[in-house]
């Protein structure tokens, strides 16, 4: 059996969650009540914890493998592995000052003091940059630090950027860029087996998630040209219309170039084209 930690509620236990009932994991509770819960379909024991001490867990055995932030690992300055990053809880980590402070250099912030939840991240970019200002540790409500005196600036977790906003900072400097990611340490061969049909299942779920399957009717004689623009996985099926010199195309795309996709197939004189979701993808 293979252990998981995740995060018991917050920003990723949601996605954490959907991605492994996508992953066809069934889990007897989903975290509200009890604090484990075993998969009945998978050989899987899932742990529910506060997302800071995940790296700790795994670090220590009590678990295999884990589900956190990029940033949370690297506060942590725990040795892990990034096995796979799972495009969910996107942000990056900012350093942001009241918005009539001019800070144009890393250099200027010298003299300042910065209040963050990740001072560990922020000492290492401040030594790494021989900056010379103080850290305010807080555990929450970063933003709210430089105006109630409490700190000059703020170093925290940026996405919309609406919570700077509203607080009346703006984004100076990007330390760095996190998202979720699925990590741990070298297992033994029985764990590892059960990891790659994880990971397996993962990417057969993430690459679902970036493609479509796109089916369309089109002239015969503009069958090469289509083929260019949809080469799909291997090539695309073609299927015959009852209606003389048409076609019915079937193919994959992928979701980064659909509307441009879509502009030049129309262009083909392409017709009823249908889009529709694809739920695992294997290559
Ligand atoms: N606004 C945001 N947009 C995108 N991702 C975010 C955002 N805020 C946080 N994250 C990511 O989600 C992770 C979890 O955030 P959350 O706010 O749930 O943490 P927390 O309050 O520390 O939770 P816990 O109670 O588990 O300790 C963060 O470490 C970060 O990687
Ligand atoms: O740029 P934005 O989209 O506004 O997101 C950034 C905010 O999101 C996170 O807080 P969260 O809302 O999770 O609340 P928290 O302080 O309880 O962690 C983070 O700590 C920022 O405050
Ligand atoms: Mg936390």
């Amino acid at each position: 059996m293979l252990t998981l930690a995740i995060q018991k509620k917050g920003r990723l236990h949601d996605s954490t969650m959907s991605l492994l009932k996508d992953c066809g994991i069934r889990l007897s509770n989903g975290g509200k009540d009890g604090l484990i819960a075993d998969a009945d379909n998978f050989p899987l024991r899932v742990l529910y914890l506060r997302d800071d001490d995940i790296p700790e867990c795994i670090n220590d055995g009590a678990a295999d493998i884990g589900i956190v932030g990029e940033n949370v690992i690297r506060e942590k300055k725990k040795d892990l592995k990034i096995i796979k990053k799972l495009g969910f809880a996107r942000c990056r980590l900012s350093i942001a000052v009241p918005k009539n402070m001019s800070i144009s250099k890393p250099e200027e912030l010298n003299g300042l003091s910065i209040a963050t939840s990740y001072p560990g991240i922020l000492k290492d970019y401040l030594d790494s940059n021989s900056i010379d200002a103080s850290i305010y540790e807080i555990s929450g409500s970063v933003e709210i630090s430089p105006g109630i005196g409490l700190a000059d600036a703020i170093f925290d977790i940026v996405s919309s950027g609406s919570t700077l906003l509203s607080n009346g900072l703006k984004e100076v400097i990007t330390v760095m860029t996190s998202e979720a990611v699925l990590t741990g340490k070298d297992l033994e061969t029985e764990k590892q087996k059960i990891l790659d049909q994880l990971i397996f299942r993962i990417k057969a779920v993430r690459e679902a998630e970036r493609n479509k399957y796109i089916l369309l009717n089109a002239p015969k004689n503009k069958l090469d040209e289509i083929t260019a623009i949809i080469p799909g996985m291997k090539s695309p099926s073609v299927i015959p219309l009852a209606r003389e010199g048409w076609c019915s195309v079937h193919s994959v795309i992928s979701e980064d170039d659909f509307w441009e996709n879509i502009e030049q197939l129309k262009k083909t004189g392409a017709e009823g084209i249908l889009v529709i979701p694809i739920e695992k993808m294997v290559r």
